[in-house]
Order: structure tokens, then sequence, then C-alpha cells
């Protein structure tokens, strides 16, 4: 694509020397006008710096982690631009798009939909794989290397972009993320609407399942709280730890306990995503 998109800027914050910056661009993927927030760290100025993806979780938009996290003074220090996309297509109103927290709006599952009448938006799949760094690219200084991290849905996306995109991110990491929507009732939920009956379409978008086929060879990180109370229920980690197991597939998944579900816990441990991602992305390929 040679035509350079446009984008409207919405607000800019200065941060730890560098920039916090939303802007609006209309999103031929989603078919709507979509919002995102972009870190620039002070480096940006004079250099090219690489990249970290941030997806989010259901009910978030691309606020919650830049005004939660606390990651701008370590993204500054390691010279690291951060990305975080909207959850779900927006501006859209889709038969009971906006009933529950957890599906329709703010709760894409980063899937591209192909059922009626989600498939006419609900393509955050593309939207977050090719349109948005396809944007990024044009309009930031960026030098190409990219990792990616994501709290619950978001560490879903997370996980699900790298094993389906070998080579592509540096490094990936999770907070509290859905390891098997097939199983869990946030991801059945999600793809009987938007990828409808068939089951075979669903593990494409399932990182237990893609590591079962072997798809990547990526290295998972992943931090859990032990007081989540989504745990059991939704998240059920010991499911990637024994598919890992089972496929010799690198994991680190480490049980923090007494941490919730809430980003006072991503809070907690950003630092040493951060940290993770910085030794990746400065490697030569
Ligand atoms: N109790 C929450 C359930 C959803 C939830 O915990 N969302 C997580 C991601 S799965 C979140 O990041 N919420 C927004 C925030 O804490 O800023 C609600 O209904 O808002």
């Amino acid at each position: 694509m040679t035509m350079s998109e446009s984008l409207e800027l919405v607000s800019a914050t200065k941060s730890f020397g560098g920039w916090l910056k939303r802007y609006k661009h209309h999103s031929r993927a989603l078919d709507c006008e979509m919002i995102f927030a972009i870190y620039l760290p002070p480096q940006a100025e004079t250099d090219k710096v690489p990249l970290l993806w941030w997806l989010s979780g259901l009910t978030c938009n691309d606020e919650n982690f830049m005004q939660k996290a606390g990651a701008q003074r370590v993204a500054a220090e390691l010279g690291i631009a951060i990305i975080c996309p909207d959850t779900s297509p927006r501006g859209t109103d889709l038969p009971g798009e906006h009933d529950s927290y957890d599906f329709g709006s703010g709760a894409s599952f980063y899937v591209n939909a192909n059922q009626a009448p989600w498939s006419k938006h609900y393509r955050m799949y593309d939207y977050v794989t090719e349109e948005l760094p396809s944007v990024a690219r044009q309009h930031f200084p960026l030098n190409g290397r990219e990792a990616i991290s994501g709290h619950s849905m978001g560490g879903h996306g997370a996980l699900v972009l790298a094993l389906r995109q070998p080579g592509r991110y540096a490094s990936v990491s999770a907070f509290a993320p859905v390891v098997n929507p097939i199983v869990s009732p946030w991801g059945q939920k999600a793809f009987t609407a938007y990828l409808g009956e068939d089951h075979g379409k669903w593990t494409q978008y399932d990182a237990c399942e893609l590591i079962a086929k072997g798809a990547s060879r990526q290295p998972l990180f992943i931090d859990q709280g032990e007081a989540d109370n989504f745990l059991d229920e939704q998240l059920m980690p010991e499911r990637i730890e024994a598919t890992c197991e089972k496929h010799d597939h690198p994991l680190t998944l480490r049980r923090q306990p007494g941490y919730d579900h809430s980003y006072f816990f991503i809070a907690t441990f950003i630092e040493e995503h951060l940290r993770y991602h910085a030794k990746h992305l400065q490697r030569k390929r």
C-alpha cells in the first residue's frame, strides 16, 4: 500500500521524557473509526525504536494499560515504543453488541469473524496483524523489531498472534491469558457467535491447539496470579503447562501467590516483562 493513511491526533501527553499520544483513524479492516495509543520513548526523537504491542482484556480500550500499568518509566529507559490498540470495533450498533461485558464491544477476542452480523466489522486479527502495523510503520520512527504482550483476552491474543506468525515477534509474554478459549466459557461464547458452530474454525485461535499442532517454537513467558478470580473457570494455566510439556514447547509459567486479575498485578510485574522484551528486541536476527 503506497497511499499514506491519515491519522487525527486526539491527545499528546509528555511522560518520562517521551510522549503518550492517542490517534483516531479510519480502519478499512474494521470499517469504522478507531482510536489507538502509542507511547514514544525519548529515544524516538532521534532514533528508530523497537515496538511492543500490548493487547488488552475484556472491557478495556486503548487507555487502561497506559493509565494503570505504569510501563512508561521503564519503556523510556529501555527505548521501547508501546502501541495499545482498542479491543474491538467501535461506533457500530450490532444486535446485542453492548449487552454484556464479555462479548461484542470490548470483547473481540482478536479474531476475524466469519458469521453475520459480526463479519462486517469484527476483523480484529487483520487489524492488529496487518492494518495497524502498516499505519504505525508509515507514521512513527520504528526500527521494524516487534514484541507482543497482553492481558487475559489480550494475553490470548498475544499468544495466538505469536504462535501463528513464527519469526515475526522477537518475544511474547502474557499476563493471566485465556490459554485455551475453546474450552473456556468466555471463549466458547465469543467463538460461537464470531466463528459459528464449526469447531474446526476455532482451533486457529487457541494457543493450546496451536502449540499441539507445532505451529511455532517461540518461547512463551506467562505470569499468572494465584488469587485471580477467573483462574479455574476461564484461564486454566495448567492446560498450557500440560500442552507445552507434552509437545516440548518452551514455556516459563510463573504462578504469583496472592495476586488477582487486576492492573495492580500487571503493574507489579510489567517491569520484568519490559526488560525481557528489551533483551530479545536488541538481539540481532
Ligand atoms: N469485573 C470486570 C471483568 C472484566 C475484567 O476483569 N477485565 C479485565 C481484563 S479481562 C480488565 O483489564 N478490566 C479493566 C481494568 O481493570 O482497567 C468487569 O466486569 O469490568
